[in-house]
């Protein structure tokens, strides 16, 4: 039988399956991709914690429906998903390397042209299911920036590992790691 570790978040309970992704490092998998529930109950609690923003950004994949969520509530008009890879109808895409905990090969993000002028002088808030390593979080602000936006917030649902000790992101919970 597959181990477990039993979450607690916006008052509802998950079990989570732990993988092992190297010899000495284990994860509770978190995976909210088609949980609406959790979705649901979690945002309102998020977005309580943000300040003032122009825009979300998120990163492809996990982190669309909780972007989707956030602009919603917050009544914002659009929300910017930064790829894993360049589609032909990109133009002159931007585009940062990613290493992110669940990642064995390395990545890209990277934003549309036409999504980095939109971003341009706007606050932004960096929203994504998980922040570990924080990996895709540097990657993320980082084409925020070059797309000349302002990062005012960086906002997880949880903090995995050491990142629970980092102050200057917001999240709901902890998530432990596992050796
Ligand atoms: O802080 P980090 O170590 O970078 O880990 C966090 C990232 O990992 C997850 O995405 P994942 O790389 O698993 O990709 P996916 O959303 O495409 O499944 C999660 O959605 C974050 O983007
Ligand atoms: N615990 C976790 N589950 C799924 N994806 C992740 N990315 C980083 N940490 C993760």
């Amino acid at each position: 039988m597959t181990n477990t570790y039993t979450l607690q978040v916006a008052g509802l309970k998950r079990d989570l399956p732990i993988i092992r992704l190297t010899e000495n490092l284990s994860i509770a998998s978190f995976v909210i991709l088609g949980d609406a529930e959790l979705l649901r109950e979690a945002t309102p609690l998020l977005v309580d914690k943000l300040p003032e923003v122009d825009v979300i950004v998120t990163a492809e994949a996990k982190g669309i429906p909780l972007a989707y969520e956030v602009t919603n509530q917050l009544g914002l008009t659009a929300y910017y998903v930064a790829r894993k890879t360049v589609k032909p109808y990109m133009q002159n895409p931007l585009m940062i390397e990613v290493h992110s905990i669940t990642t064995q090969a390395k990545q890209t993000l990277c934003f549309d042209q036409k999504d980095a002028q939109a971003i341009k002088g706007k606050r932004v808030a960096i929203i994504d299911d998980v922040i570990s390593t924080g990996e895709s979080l540097r990657a993320l602000e980082e084409l925020v920036e070059l797309a000349g936006g302002n990062v005012v917030a960086k906002a997880a649902i949880l903090a995995e590992g050491d990142a629970a000790k980092r102050k200057d992101i917001i999240f709901l919970e902890e998530l432990p790691l596992f050796d």
